[in-house]
């Protein structure tokens, strides 16, 4: 059995610490090996979305698989031969740091995209992933455009334990903490439908988006840790993507179910 190399540690935020390879814990050699990269993990990395690169990480090691975790923050060099990418929720200052570069990237993130890599991105990177953000000060924050949604502040921020009922992931439960309101055109569909929350804008009934393998989403609080079917939906596509075979070992998830049962009977 392997354990963990070379990274030490799994709390705190950014990405770089926890850079490194975490070999899989199961019996025999690796299934396969996957690059994850963590996006902006300095400036978009709010409301526990690290807990959602660890858990990818952690069932990856689980069900067999290799991980090498990389991260990018403005200025880095963007690697190549990524099969999965995750993207975390940011201030509106957070979001305006890193637009510059992201708009730099935007051609090779939505190339990747559009390629199947799946991505799952939180709150202020779902936002700039559609086509623009308008702040609540008048500031317009361009967006890549790869979901075809846009987002403009509201009054006030939407806030608390959310649920959805999402086609082919279950039930969804999460936490939401935005002052955007965010509207689909025709080229993205939802996530979700909101059973008890506010979702996109409150509206709609609609949560988060999605376009090729990639789920845009307001749902923090961590997400993955309490939804493990959307975690092994990304990673079967990773290791679909890097030309591998996803043969998922089983995993325990009683833990994960009572946090979820948890989290779904609180109020809002
Ligand atoms: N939680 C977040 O990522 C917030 C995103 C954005 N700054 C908003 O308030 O809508």
């Amino acid at each position: 059995m392997s354990g963990m190399s070379s990274v030490s540690g799994v709390s705190g935020a950014g990405g770089s610490a926890h850079e490194g390879l975490w070999e899989h814990r199961t019996e025999g050699p690796a299934r396969g090996r996957l690059r994850v990269l963590q996006l902006y993990p300095r400036d978009m990395n709010i409301y526990g979305d690290w807990g959602n690169t660890l858990v990818l990480v952690r069932r990856a090691q689980w069900h067999g698989y290799d991980v090498e975790l990389v991260s990018y923050d403005p200025g880095d060099e963007l690697p190549g031969d990524v099969h999965l990418v995750v993207g975390g929720g940011g201030q509106d200052s957070g979001q305006s740091r890193i637009k510059d570069d992201l708009l730099a990237r935007a051609a090779e993130l939505s190339a990747w995209a559009s390629d199947g890599v799946p991505m799952l991105v939180i709150c202020g990177l779902y936002q700039l992933f559609g086509h623009r953000f308008a702040t609540g000060t008048g500031t317009v924050i361009p967006g890549i455009g790869v979901i075809d949604a846009e987002t403009v502040a509201g009054p006030g921020r939407l806030i608390g334990n959310i649920t959805l009922d999402t086609d082919d992931l279950g039930r969804v439960v999460g936490y939401e903490n935005h002052s955007g309101l965010t509207t689909l055109g025709p080229g993205a569909r939802p996530f979700g439908r909101v059973l008890s929350g506010d979702g996109n804008n409150g509206t709609d009934s609609t949560e988060g988006g999605r376009v090729h393998h990639l789920i845009g989403t307001y749902l923090h609080g961590s997400l993955l840790p309490k939804n493990p079917v959307v975690a092994d939906w990304l990673l079967a596509r990773a290791v679909e993507h890097s030309g591998g075979r996803w043969d998922p070992a089983p995993i325990d998830d009683t833990w994960a179910d009572r946090a979820r049962a948890v989290a779904m009977s609180r109020p809002r």
